[in-house]
């Protein structure tokens, strides 16, 4: 989900010269949509004017939420006390999105639901749900928190029936995950800078594509940026995406992804962009020189517009199970997360990995995806989620 702020952000001034010179080779422009015909200001690293798509004015403050909003129509609490009215799903949409998060997260809820099922409330019951929430990928962290507060639950509740243990289970899950229901706030900086980290393979591109298309749906002007300077094919990949979305590219063939990141930074900023999303090369927590890289990246991109990056998200395959924990710990603890996008909840993915992130690093998890549509990708939200883990 995103909420926009109401008064949109005046463009911050421009960075004095950096003092240590950022090497920015010059970029190869992608150009997909039709090149400004104003040049690029230089840089002080003097990036060759790089054709991006027509600047796009600020559009007016307007109520803003996501296309396809899952909840039913609510008002949303801006952080300022602004009250955006969200608007209202597509009754299709909600629900062929539903059934396919349903649908990826079945092994779970087959386990969770069976287990209820004309059961008596003991100590078996107990020891089936913490089979069921380990195998879950919940950790044994968080099944040991659930576990303890549901059993107080039925106590001081006086439950006796096996349902109405499956709805305090499901209560007590929607309070764990909806800490991490956040939404993405949109046009407190000009231009937005968003950095994508993840391991190898794990959907960064895809989702930066899928982003882009939410974003231009907000009436946000988007330049993404190739910062997978490595491997060609990742390069093509956002370049596919770019023309999809009728947006910029900015690539170069070989060279330093701090590079890529800071020409991207300022074209943004020259064009009057709204948004930045830079992209960067798959790389496993464990191989810290590349993890440096990534610290790298970060610091070149805030020598170019001092607040930025103003979102750092990871994105985690949700069928890497705790392991995606492990991600989330080493990737904040190297850039500072500021959210998360958890992709392929349609594959083999048992979801009880939310769990244990909202127990041990609530890093708000921004959007979902269950597929590789544009459409697959959705906000997170915890009612739905926990829905889909328990009918
Ligand atoms: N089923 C499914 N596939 C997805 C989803 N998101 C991404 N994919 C697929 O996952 C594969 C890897 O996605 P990429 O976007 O290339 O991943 P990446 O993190 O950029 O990969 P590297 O550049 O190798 O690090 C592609 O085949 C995508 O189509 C999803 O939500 N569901």
């Amino acid at each position: 989900m995103f909420k926009r702020d109401v008064a949109p952000a005046a463009p911050e001034p421009v960075q004095a010269p950096v003092q240590e010179p950022v090497p920015v080779p010059v970029p190869v422009p992608v150009p997909v949509a039709a090149p400004a015909p104003a040049p690029v200001p230089a840089a002080p690293s003097a990036p060759a004017p790089v054709p991006v798509a027509a600047p796009t004015p600020i559009p007016a403050p307007v109520p803003v939420a996501p296309p396809a909003a899952a909840k039913a129509p609510a008002p949303v609490e801006e952080e300022e006390g602004e009250i955006v009215p969200a608007a209202p799903p597509a009754p299709e949409q909600k629900q062929s999105w539903m059934q396919r998060l349903k649908a990826g997260l079945s092994k779970t809820s087959t386990n969770l639901t069976t287990l209820f099922v004309g059961a008596k409330i003991d100590e078996d019951l107990y020891e089936e749900l913490e089979s069921a929430l380990l195998v879950s990928d919940a950790g044994v962290e968080a099944t040991q928190f659930i576990l303890d507060a549901l059993k107080k639950k039925v106590k001081s509740e006086k439950l006796t029936d096996a349902q109405q243990v499956k709805a305090a289970l499901r209560t007590l899950l929607i309070d764990m995950l909806t800490p991490l229901q956040k939404p993405m706030v949109l046009g407190r900086h000009q231009p937005m800078v968003m950095m994508i980290a993840g391991v190898n393979g794990a959907g960064k591109t895809t989702t930066i594509g899928k982003l882009a298309k939410h974003l231009q749906a907000h009436h946000q002007s988007v330049l993404l940026a190739a910062g997978d300077t490595f491997r060609a094919a990742a390069r093509e990949q956002l370049t596919i995406w770019g023309e999809r979305n009728n947006v910029s590219v900015i690539s170069q063939e070989s060279g330093d992804p701090a590079a890529v990141a800071f020409d991207a930074v300022q074209s943004a900023r020259a064009r009057g962009t709204n948004v930045v999303m830079i992209d960067t090369a798959g790389r496993l927590p464990t191989q810290l020189h590349l993890m440096e890289e990534l610290k790298k990246v970060r610091r070149v991109i805030a020598k170019g517009m001092a607040s930025a990056p103003h979102e750092v998200l990871l994105i985690i395959d949700g069928n890497t199970g705790q392991n995606a924990l492990a991600q989330v710990k080493a990737f904040d603890d190297a850039l500072g997360l500021t959210g998360l996008v958890v992709t392929k909840l349609d594959g083999t993915a048992k979801g009880g990995v939310l769990a244990a992130i909202a127990k041990t690093r609530p890093v708000p998890v921004y959007f979902i995806g269950v597929g590789e549509k544009i459409e697959d990708l959705q906000p997170f939200n915890a009612e739905e989620f926990v829905d889909a883990l328990l009918t």
